[in-house]
């Protein structure tokens, strides 16, 4: 397996406050990571410090062997693509033109325009997230659930090799929760690394290939769904009581009580 996402003893200050403390994780190549944990664990530090957003004071990120901290921002943005928590975009633009914003980083400098090639991306990448039909739509004119999926097409036709993505589904329906982890599996059997924020753990249980656990600003679990999401994992790193039914088709978590 060729080399993915690697941190090392990342520790980030906000405020003052070591949010993120002595991280290490990999987030390897060709597979889907999840990166969950409760609310305040330093998820969107730690994701956002990976794309140059937040200096870390200690430690190193690097991708396929290359420091990403060190990276300058064009040349970090033909690489790796964002899909932030609450990703903003100026809302009197159409969708397209949303989507066409993902293919910024590789415009040529002396032809800045967006070339056939990129309209093709760009089509290609709205289809993909069943938005096709939406391109000439004002973005502000869509629900909370067609803007994502149109920022997820916005990353996608960056044709990134590292896709980072805070709380994707967040407004999805179930179907479109499920469509858009599918997507992702897809992306990262075709070689891209996928490191995924979810509050859903059934959703990471099922469609994660690796997960990496966070609490209270530390990597407290790192390993397979299955062999991490365990009852007592839930207990204490969510506060909550859990049991896991093992199924034919997979296991689930039935959640139960607040501890
Ligand atoms: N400017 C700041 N000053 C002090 N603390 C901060 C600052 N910004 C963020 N924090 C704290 O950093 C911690 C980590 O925040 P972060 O957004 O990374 O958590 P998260 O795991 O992504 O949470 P959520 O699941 O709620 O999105 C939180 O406790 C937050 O209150």
């Amino acid at each position: 397996m060729s080399e993915g996402l690697v941190a090392c003893g990342i520790t980030i200050r906000r405020g003052g406050v070591p949010v993120v403390r002595d991280v290490g994780f990999a987030a390897p190549a060709g597979r889907v990571t999840g990166l969950v944990g409760p609310n305040g664990a330093g998820k969107s530090t730690l994701v956002s410090a990976i794309m140059g957003l937040h200096r870390p004071e200690t430690g190193t990120i690097s991708f396929g062997g290359r420091d990403l901290v060190a990276l300058g921002r064009r040349e970090r943005a033909r690489l790796a693509a964002y899909l932030e928590q609450s990703a903003s975009t100026d809302e009197r633009v159409s969708v397209a033109d949303v989507v066409a914003l993902g293919r910024i980083p590789h415009a040529r400098l002396w032809s800045p325009e967006p070339d056939e090639q990129d309209d093709r991306i760009v089509a290609a990448a709205l289809e993909r997230v069943g938005m096709t039909t939406f391109s000439r739509r004002p973005y502000a004119s869509l629900s909370g659930g067609e803007q994502q999926r149109v920022q997820l097409a916005r990353a996608l036709a960056q044709e990134p090799r590292l896709l980072l993505l805070d709380e994707p589904t967040s407004h999805l329906d179930i179907r479109g929760q499920l469509q858009a982890l599918d997507l992702l599996r897809a992306e990262a059997a075709s070689g891209m690394t996928v490191l995924v924020v979810l509050h859903d753990l059934n959703l990471a249980l099922s469609r994660c290939d690796w997960l990496v656990v966070m609490g209270g600003g530390q990597v407290v679990a790192e390993g397979t769904p299955e062999a991490i999401l365990t009852q007592d994992l839930i207990a204490s790193v969510y506060g909550v009581r859990a049991s896991i039914v093992r199924g034919q088709s997979g296991s689930l978590i039935a959640f139960d009580t607040a501890i």
